[in-house]
């Protein structure tokens, strides 16, 4: 009896050494500030390669996503911006990865994209937007349809409100898509926000079906990255938004009435953006007539 307790103990003894030393680790390992390692310790699929990176002026997201498992190493960007395009594909390049599709979730009023200027800048780049939208691009999406990097995919949801021509990308459900599934809600969400409705087609009517039916009805951990952070968010996920965002929470009335409320100056790059925007972000170059 006294071996039998002491290999047990010796066992729990052993157990918590090694729970220890793996927390240990998780905590300590210097990438762990780096949203890549973030990622595969909650389990997304190894094939992914996932950047959120960051335009200050506009405090714009863009993200990069990979299938690294491929032999090509196919990317895409997310909602790119003109500025920091230098910056994006010089991390595409070092990372080996080759650049398919730039797409946009809408036409952006506060920043020019960055989807023109990188079809001058990488041969074969196609940029990508809603049909709904009304913009120039290269392929125009509906919803339901997906868009793949080698086995990774991006299926497309209707979330107008903010623009008429809103999407949101969501990661495929399937067992060998990431998990948790991500999507990248553009303006329609924003963390404990959500894109206001008072130009381009914006409706809060529409914006708060659109979350409610096509976001908040996704797995409660789902990740949300959405286009803009104004408060110092990175990620947030369905569940916390349906429990905590401070607008969409509301009924829809209060809601209404919420973002008519808002008394928000216009984007300062609204006249120029916009206009770029529905071309591609290409308006004063002579690539344009390649669109
Ligand atoms: N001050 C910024 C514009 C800020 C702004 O209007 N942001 C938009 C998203 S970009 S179209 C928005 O929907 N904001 C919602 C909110 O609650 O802030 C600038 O001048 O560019
Ligand atoms: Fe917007």
């Amino acid at each position: 009896m006294v071996t039998h307790f002491s290999r047990f103990q010796h066992l729990l003894l052993l157990q918590s050494r090694f729970l220890f030393s793996h927390q240990s680790r998780v905590r300590r390992h210097p990438l762990i500030r780096t949203r890549t390692v973030i990622r595969s310790v909650m389990g997304s699929s190894s094939k992914l390669l996932f950047r959120q990176l960051f335009e200050k002026e506009s405090s714009t997201y863009t993200y990069l996503l990979a299938d690294v498992s491929h032999p090509d190493k196919p990317a895409l960007l997310i909602d790119p911006v003109d500025k920091t395009v230098d910056r994006d594909l010089k991390l595409i390049n070092e990372l080996g990865l080759k650049l398919v599709y730039a797409m946009n979730t809408h036409v952006h009023a506060d920043h020019v994209t960055g989807t023109g200027l990188l079809k001058t800048k990488v041969s074969g780049v196609k940029s990508v937007i809603s049909k709904a939208s009304g913009s120039k691009a290269d392929m125009f999406l509906e919803p339901g349809d997906r868009v793949s990097i080698g086995d990774i995919y991006l299926e497309v949801h209707a979330t107008p409100g903010h623009t008429a021509g809103c999407v949101t990308y969501v990661t495929g459900e399937d067992a060998d898509q990431p998990q948790p599934r991500m999507a990248f809600t553009g303006d329609a969400v924003l963390i404990r926000g959500c894109g206001r409705t008072d130009f381009q087609g914006g409706s809060s009517d529409q914006l708060y079906e659109s979350v409610h039916s096509q976001i908040f009805t996704l797995p409660k951990d789902t990740l949300i990255y959405p286009a803009h952070d104004y408060k110092g968010y990175e990620v947030s996920t369905v569940g916390e938004e349906m429990q905590h965002n401070p607008r969409l929470t509301k009924d829809k009335e209060t809601f209404k009435s919420i973002m008519s409320n808002l008394n928000l100056a216009y984007p300062k790059m609204i006249d120029v953006a916009v206009p770029a925007n529905m071309v591609c972000g290409l308006q004063d170059l002579p690539a344009q007539a390649n669109l």
